[in-house]
């Protein structure tokens, strides 16, 4: 039976609701009435094994992908940013590491796409704060998948967006990259984000106040990650 999602009281408020969603990508169902709230100015970890539709999840609260039933409240969501999985950016964009930074602030900027002095200083502040300052002038096809990993998480901050989704985004990195990246994630909150960081990595799972578990495209449990992961790792 499957452990449904409410809130309860005294808990954040949701950023999001989703009541009986469900999702059909080509011909298979891979979204099935799914009941879950995203509590806002937190962080949400999804976590269940391939294919349980934790992308599709994702993409749902991105908004790129059209749900087929129920329904989803937004509450104070504006700016959406989405990190997604590695293997699904190109990785041989002739672009430097600032300029795709950069790209965050577009959405920002006029119709001549001129950067402001404070779209600048977001930008250097940004690639700091994951250490590739270093690699500013660097192409992004002359990066360690690390390296890119961190740039592609710089340009979704940069955009300071309400709603932060990330897929997977400390999969293969090195431990310096993935406490840094961690670390990042961890401040965010407190600026007024929610975050919704999909992952397999169970330390990472428990750095949240909240957790869904997804099987079969199903939630199957919701709540802080003690009730739902068990005692954290170590
Ligand atoms: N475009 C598509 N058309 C049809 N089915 C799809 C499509 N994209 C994903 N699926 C299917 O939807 C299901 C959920 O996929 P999804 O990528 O959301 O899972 P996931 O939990 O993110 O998996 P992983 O951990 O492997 O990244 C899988 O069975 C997958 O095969």
């Amino acid at each position: 039976m499957q452990r449904q999602e409410s809130a309860v009281p005294g808990t954040r408020p949701s950023a999001i609701e989703l009541e009986n969603l469900s999702v059909v990508r080509g011909r298979r169902l891979v979204l099935s009435q799914l009941n879950a709230r995203i509590p806002k100015f937190d962080i949400t970890t999804v976590v269940g094994g391939n294919g349980a539709g934790k992308s599709t999840l994702l993409g749902v609260l991105a908004g790129v992908i059209n749900v087929t039933g129920g329904t989803l409240t937004r509450d104070g969501v504006g700016r959406v940013a989405h990190v997604m999985q590695r293997t699904d950016v190109p990785d041989a964009l002739p672009l430097t590491v600032r300029e795709t930074v950069a790209m965050g602030r577009w959405e920002r900027l006029g119709p001549w796409r001129r950067a402001r002095a404070e779209d600048r200083r977001r930008v250097a502040e940004t690639m700091a704060e994951l250490g590739i300052e270093g690699l500013a002038d660097r192409r992004l096809d002359e990066l360690s998948g690390g390296q890119r990993q961190r740039t592609l998480v710089a340009q979704a901050l940069v955009q300071d967006a309400d709603l932060l989704l990330l897929d997977e985004p400390t999969t293969g990195l090195d431990a310096a990259a993935r406490a840094d990246i961690l670390g990042v994630l961890d401040a965010l909150p407190a600026r007024g984000v929610t975050v919704v960081h999909a992952t397999h990595d169970p330390e990472a799972a428990h750095r949240a106040g909240h957790c869904l578990a997804l099987d079969a495209g199903a939630v199957v449990a919701g709540g802080t990650p003690a009730e739902v992961l068990g005692p954290r790792p170590g």
